[in-house]
């Protein structure tokens, strides 16, 4: 269930259904009733109910929601946008089998409504909402604000581009969603997520096998996506065989960034982590950590040197790094010695110039190197490295933006926020959905550069490492609720891990 269907693959898989012997009224039927019946878990029996139907299929939807709900002895009054007479296909069926009154949805009247069933616009959504549309959704919102209403969405809160996330004019605002075979983007991309509500997923018949033939780019970022390739420590197994991770500190007044980044590593189950440091912070440094080791690594030759030692495996660049020339140098040394390599904060941003030490210096680099680079920019680092390639940054959804720059740039590329997108280069890319608003506080972006870094350190794959790390990150302060700061993020892991490892993370 983690696949994500776009609006044209969803469309694909209905047409794959339908080929497959489930008539497309049916499909309508089970989608509508799937919507119903969540519905009717919203509000007791003889409750009045407004549907607002659209033109295309998913008013469709709603016509067989109206049916069954005032089968099942709600007050049901059905409003449709444009003349019934212009429907088509399945949803001309729908409305055929509706044998109550249809409302312009002009005459929308809200007055003693428990419930609206939302079923306007959903994966043919194709342009900003205006007239009667637009005026009924905010009619719907502004009646949600000061009475119980309770609204339910089919397929997708109308408004919402299920492709994007982006409300195209206004969007309603739904307590749940339910919507059919997999989730969209749109359910998980901001802001559409915050106007979906609980989203549900209803079966309506398109089978597993149909939408693993459709071979997927897209999932929403679940153990279930990277697990697989999460490695267990061997029973007979020792700390060499978990890796030596590196994070690479800043100067005398710029160290807690890479020891945050340590600190994670070390909790993700790398075998040994060392902070490399700049000679004249190495006594602070040293006087902060005990299981971490620190060696005095000076600029670019000291890491050369350091890395002439092939156990150091993984290394995590950038937090409290500062920018320029001395920060590309390390990035560059560690790219050219082979090393998986998470490359954050400062160490982005040393790359934003125009000039010859810019993003496709970057690039040059990650493609040089075998093993994995992962990107983590939050969107200021991001706008700044690709300011000039306007098909990444100019790509219609963040999804889309963080595919176009991993594919530009040939590493993972972690594009961060409340719906983090972890894209591969080879055009993969998972939605996460596990993080809190928590997480926005200092040092927690150093945290989760190190989550990463610890598991790369112990072989992990670099898109699933990168989306591991993301889960956990969020797992993390989830588990730990209001309050948290960053240094208690890997604090919280071994509680998350012991969850996962035994239980699948639920
Ligand atoms: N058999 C199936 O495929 C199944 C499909 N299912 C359901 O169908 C839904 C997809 O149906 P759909 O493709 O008909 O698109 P839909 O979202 O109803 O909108 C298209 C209509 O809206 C119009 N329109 C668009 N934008 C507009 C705007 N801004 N303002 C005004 N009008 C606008 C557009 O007009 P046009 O752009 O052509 O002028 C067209 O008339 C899907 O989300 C699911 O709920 C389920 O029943 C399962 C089986
Ligand atoms: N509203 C939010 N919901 C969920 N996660 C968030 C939210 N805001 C920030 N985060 C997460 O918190 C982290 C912040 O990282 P970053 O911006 O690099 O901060 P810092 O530089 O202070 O470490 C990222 O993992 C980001 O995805
Ligand atoms: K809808």
């Amino acid at each position: 269930m983690y696949e994500i269907l776009t609006n044209a693959a969803a469309r694909q898989a209905d047409q794959r259904a339908i080929a497959g012997g489930i008539p497309g009224w049916e499909l309508m039927e089970r989608a509508g009733r799937a919507v119903a019946h969540r519905a009717a878990e919203c509000a007791p029996k003889g409750q009045r109910v407004a549907v607002v139907c659209g033109p295309g299929n998913n008013g469709g939807d709603g016509f067989v929601a109206a049916r069954i709900l005032d089968e099942e002895g709600y007050r049901v009054a059905l409003y449709l946008l444009g003349p019934v007479e212009a429907l088509r296909g399945d949803a001309a069926w729908a409305a055929g089998q509706w044998k109550g009154k249809v409302n312009p949805l002009a005459a929308l009247d809200l007055t003693s409504a428990a419930l609206v069933i939302d079923a306007l616009f959903g994966t043919g959504l194709s342009r900003d909402l205006d007239g009667d549309a637009a005026a009924a959704i905010v009619a719907i919102n502004a009646a949600k604000t000061h009475t119980k209403l309770h609204v339910v969405s089919a397929d997708i809160p109308s408004g919402i581009d299920g492709d994007s996330g982006a409300v195209r004019g206004v969007a309603i605002m739904a307590d749940e969603t339910v919507t059919f075979a997999r989730r969209k983007p749109g359910h998980l991309l901001l802001p559409g997520r915050l106007n979906c509500g609980t989203v549900t997923v209803a079966a309506i018949g398109i089978s597993d096998e149909i939408i693993t033939g459709l071979a997927l780019p897209y999932a929403v970022n679940a153990p279930g996506v990277w697990l697989r390739a999460y490695r267990r420590p061997e029973a007979a197994g020792n700390k060499y065989g978990r890796g030596h991770a590196v994070a690479v500190s800043g100067g005398l007044a710029a160290t807690g960034a890479a020891r945050l980044a340590a600190r994670a590593a070390l909790r993700v189950g790398a075998g040994l982590v060392t902070v490399a440091s700049p000679p004249a912070a190495l006594a602070v440094n040293a006087a902060h950590l005990t299981a971490i080791m620190v060696r005095s690594v000076d600029g670019p030759d000291g890491l050369k040197a350091l890395l002439g030692d092939a156990r150091f495996n993984a290394l995590v660049i950038g937090p409290g790094a500062g920018v320029g020339e001395a920060t590309r140098g390390l990035i560059a040394v560690a790219s050219e010695a082979g090393r998986a390599l998470v490359v954050d904060a400062d160490g982005l941003t040393s790359f934003a110039g125009d000039g010859p030490g810019g993003l496709p210096a970057l690039s040059a680099l990650v493609r040089a190197n075998a093993a994995p680079t992962i990107l983590t920019p939050h969107e200021g680092e991001f706008s700044r490295l690709f300011k000039n390639i306007p098909e990444i940054i100019e790509a219609p959804s963040k999804l889309l933006r963080a595919v176009a720059a991993a594919q530009h740039s040939g590493a993972v590329v972690v594009l961060k926020g409340a719906d983090t997108v972890i894209a591969a280069p080879d055009g993969r890319a998972f939605i996460n959905d596990n993080g809190t608003p928590w997480l926005a506080t200092a040092g927690t972006g150093d945290v989760l550069a190190g989550f990463i870094t610890g598991l790369l350190a112990q072989g992990m794959p670099g898109h699933e490492a990168a989306a591991a790390g993301v889960w956990l990150h969020g797992a993390a302060a989830r588990a730990l609720g209001p309050g948290l700061i960053a240094e208690d993020l890997p604090e919280a892991l071994p509680g998350v891990l012991k969850r996962l490892l035994e239980h699948g993370g639920r």
